[in-house]
């Protein structure tokens, strides 16, 4: 019987890297062959389409090669020989990658993003059997339907979901507040629930003026100044708490607005939403009647790659708002 057939497109990151005894630290350095060549029996499952992107630590993504990829995955996932793609990624940007195909590509054939904790010429290098494992997730026919998913530790998340949490761990990708999506286990990926919030923003570009400042105790408005004065469409703040930040940094958000700059808040603590829960100065019903955005309870770096996108379907602010609290608020609530 013929195998389905999955696309892997290599892009870099830890799973491609190995150490450079010259300078004593790892580097990107596997080719895909190299790769797929320690994934063991992997042809027993599926026909594996190697594509290569590049070689480029997760560092080194930004948001115009995401949306290079972007064409990559559709023009890929679109073939119908196809059943599904795999992405190899850095994981340090892993989820902003993730999450920007979530938002802008609507398909029913899984997209898994992937990548490694530990390099080939570390003891456990962890690449091959995370690819296995998302290879066993985009060959199952109940991975259809569910958007991107980030597949590490044999550990299935929602792109929109699942964040870095840990420097070194292998279990570092967590939805940390709605759990992993699935398992897999014995080479079957097992479900516990859906993703029930999807959201897709058609769109094949990307503002990338947008910048993220996180805010702390005392800090002033200088660096919101700073942005809109070199040219920011839009400016995500991860806030303190429920979405309020110092009075000192006030002054800055009135001027980012008032130069038609758009303010979406979010938090700096790692779950819950954003709301106008507070009063006092500072607080965000204030944030709120001076026009600011909310954004839910995505953290900073998912918030701001949303607000690329939609920055570059519409400028119009109720159009915006609608885009960036999608299924966050409703109508009575704010
Ligand atoms: N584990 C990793 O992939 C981390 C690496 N620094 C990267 O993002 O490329």
């Amino acid at each position: 019987m013929s195998k389905p057939k999955v696309a892997i497109i290599f892009t870099g990151g830890t799973i491609s890297m190995s150490v450079d005894p010259r300078i004593g630290a790892a580097i990107p350095s596997l080719s895909s062959d190299e790769i797929m060549s320690l994934v063991t029996n992997i042809d027993k499952f599926a026909e594996i389409e190697s594509i290569e992107f590049g070689k480029l630590p997760g560092p080194h993504m930004d948001p115009l090669k995401m949306m290079e990829l972007r064409s990559l995955v559709l023009k890929t996932v679109q073939r119908e020989d196809i059943c599904g793609v795999i992405i190899t990624h850095g994981t340090d940007t892993l989820e902003e990658t993730a999450y920007l195909l979530d938002l802008s590509i609507n398909c029913e054939k899984p997209i898994v993003v992937v990548g490694a904790m530990r390099n080939s010429s570390e003891l456990g290098y962890d690449g091959p059997s995370n690819l296995a494992a998302a290879v066993c997730t985009v060959i199952s026919p109940h991975s259809k339907n569910k958007g991107v998913l980030v597949v590490m530790n044999n550990t299935v998340n929602a792109a929109g979901e699942v964040t870095k949490t840990n420097t070194l761990s292998l279990d570092t990708f967590k939805s940390l507040e709605f759990g992993a999506l699935g398992v897999v286990d014995n080479d079957r990926v097992i479900y516990h629930r859906n993703v029930v919030n999807r959201q897709y923003i058609p769109t094949n570009k990307i503002e990338t003026n947008v910048d993220l400042i996180k805010c702390a105790a005392g800090m002033d408005s200088k660096f919101i100044k700073y942005s809109v004065d070199t040219g920011a469409k839009g400016i995500v703040l991860e806030a303190l708490g429920r979405g309020n930040v110092p009075p000192q940094m006030l002054e800055g958000i009135k001027y980012a607005i008032d130069k038609g700059v758009f303010v979406v808040v979010v938090s700096r603590c790692p779950t819950g939403r954003v709301l106008d829960t507070y009063g006092y100065e500072g607080g965000g019903k204030q944030l709120r009647e001076m026009g600011a955005i909310f954004g839910g309870d995505l953290p900073g770096q998912k918030a701001r790659i949303k607000l690329m996108l939609a920055l570059s379907v519409t400028q119009d602010e109720k159009e915006l708002r609608d885009i960036m609290e999608h299924g966050q608020y409703y109508e009575n609530e704010i």
